[in-house]
């Protein structure tokens, strides 16, 4: 595993970040390619054809359209705080925070320029004129893939091997999208991400909800009394926990970066007392026999990924849209309730809240004057809200928000996944 940190502190790439990367060979798989990077970052992979042509004309289109949205004010205007044109909403003066999570400025407190909306703007397609190039981490036979590709049909998949790598993929232009897990229905919330979304600029533009079909691999001929150690994501362990233990399998468990990389990893060792929870698809692209169907503790197992782009999509009223937003609250009594209260007065239902430690604030002292005395931890919270932000309800709700906040950020303001339940099988 490499330890990345966060890129420089920027929401619109600079000439840094995009004219000094270089591509190495992914040590672990020759189909991908880590980016050494301005900041030092071994950054990851990209594959499945690119070359270093496409790469360096990502890179000269990226120039180009930074060149020629430089202005003077360029570092004031760092962040697109909502949606990236001046809206009603805009108006909220979102204030900055500093350092939050890696250093990087939050928000700013002036409102941003406004731009005239074009057609791309509803629909951007991708720049480079052949399908949509969607990053994700994972290898191929990895359930992120299958998300990639129930969110956009007949995309190229880039597989990534860590989520940061799949967030800077689509920062340095060498993907248009980033699929990304953020929770399930078993595992709760995957907080990694989470903190991703907070120390990138990227915009959520949409969900997808991916029902999760375990099944639990080994090389042919292997029988389930064979094996000493079942290996797989964090998650497909955990989803899996009491079935395994059903199963008889109480042998070492260990998690490894993703469940297709598990099932690739017995392959290619040829390791004859491991098995790996992975997908159908796994076996069949990594040669391992299905030793049992449906491991996960809970048919209906689902996942929920949402995608990232470099530009937000513009908010619409005509269809089921969720917004996600992240915020600090400032000192003061029964803040939190305060906020909450804003979207309940309006009717507005939470579909989700998370909260992670304030990174840069993690504690603050009950009583100031007093050293020694009780602390209280500090939290950003991340709210998804059942509105988009084009209601003028959800602006309001936000404007009230704003109030308590000492920090608002909208990550978002998307079209909901309606695709009807079906408890998952095999895909
Ligand atoms: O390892 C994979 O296949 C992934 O796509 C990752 C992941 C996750 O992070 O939750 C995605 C879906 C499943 O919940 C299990 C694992």
């Amino acid at each position: 595993m490499h330890t990345l940190s966060p890129p420089p502190s920027s929401n619109t790439l600079n000439f840094n970040h995009i004219t000094r990367p270089r591509l190495i060979p992914n040590r672990f798989n020759p189909t991908r390619i880590s980016i050494k990077c301005a900041y030092g970052l071994e950054q990851g992979s990209y594959g499945f054809g690119s070359s270093r042509a496409d790469f360096q004309s990502s890179c000269a289109i990226l120039s180009s359209k930074v060149a020629s949205q430089e202005k003077p004010s360029a570092a004031a205007d760092n962040v697109a705080a909502i949606n990236g044109h001046k809206t009603n909403i805009t108006d909220l003066q979102l204030v900055p925070i500093g350092n939050i999570g890696g250093g990087e400025i939050e928000a700013v407190s002036k409102p941003l320029l406004s731009k005239p909306l074009t057609i791309s703007d509803l629909a951007p397609a991708p720049m480079h004129g052949s399908s949509l190039r969607v990053a994700y981490q994972g290898v191929p036979g990895a359930y992120s893939e299958a998300a990639a590709g129930k969110a956009y049909p007949n995309c190229e998949a880039i597989p990534c091997d860590q989520f940061e790598v799949a967030f800077q993929a689509v920062e340095l232009w060498i993907a248009d999208r980033a699929v990304l897990p953020v929770e399930n229905s078993l595992g709760g919330s995957i907080h990694r991400n989470y903190d991703l979304l907070l120390r990138h600029r990227l915009h959520i533009v949409g969900e997808v909800q991916l029902p999760v079909h375990h099944c639990l691999l080994a090389l042919p001929g292997i029988r389930k009394e064979y094996l000493t150690r079942v290996i797989s994501h964090p998650q497909a362990l955990s989803q899996c926990e009491h079935t395994l233990t059903k199963l008889g399998l109480n042998v070492a468990r260990e998690a490894v970066d993703d469940t297709a990389g598990a099932a690739e990893f017995i392959a290619t060792n040829n390791l004859r007392d491991t098995a790996a929870i992975a997908s159908a698809r796994a076996a069949e692209l990594y040669g391992l026999n299905i030793l049992a169907d449906g491991i996960q503790d809970d048919p209906s197992n689902v996942t929920r990924f949402v995608m990232l782009a470099r530009e937000p999509i513009i908010p619409r009223t005509d269809r089921p849209f969720k917004t996600s937003i992240v915020f600090a609250h400032d000192k003061g009594t029964s803040v939190l309730f305060k906020v909450l209260s804003a979207f309940a007065f309006r009717n507005i239902s939470l579909t989700k809240i998370e909260s992670r430690p304030h990174r840069n604030r993690p504690i603050r002292l009950v009583d100031d004057a007093n050293v020694g005395t009780a602390k209280h931890f500090e939290y950003l919270f991340y709210v998804d809200f059942e509105a988009s932000m084009a209601e003028v309800r959800a602006q309001n709700a936000l404007a009230e928000v704003q109030e308590f906040t000492s920090f608002l950020r909208v990550l978002g303001s998307y079209p909901m996944d309606m695709t009807p339940w079906t408890p998952s099988r095999g895909d």
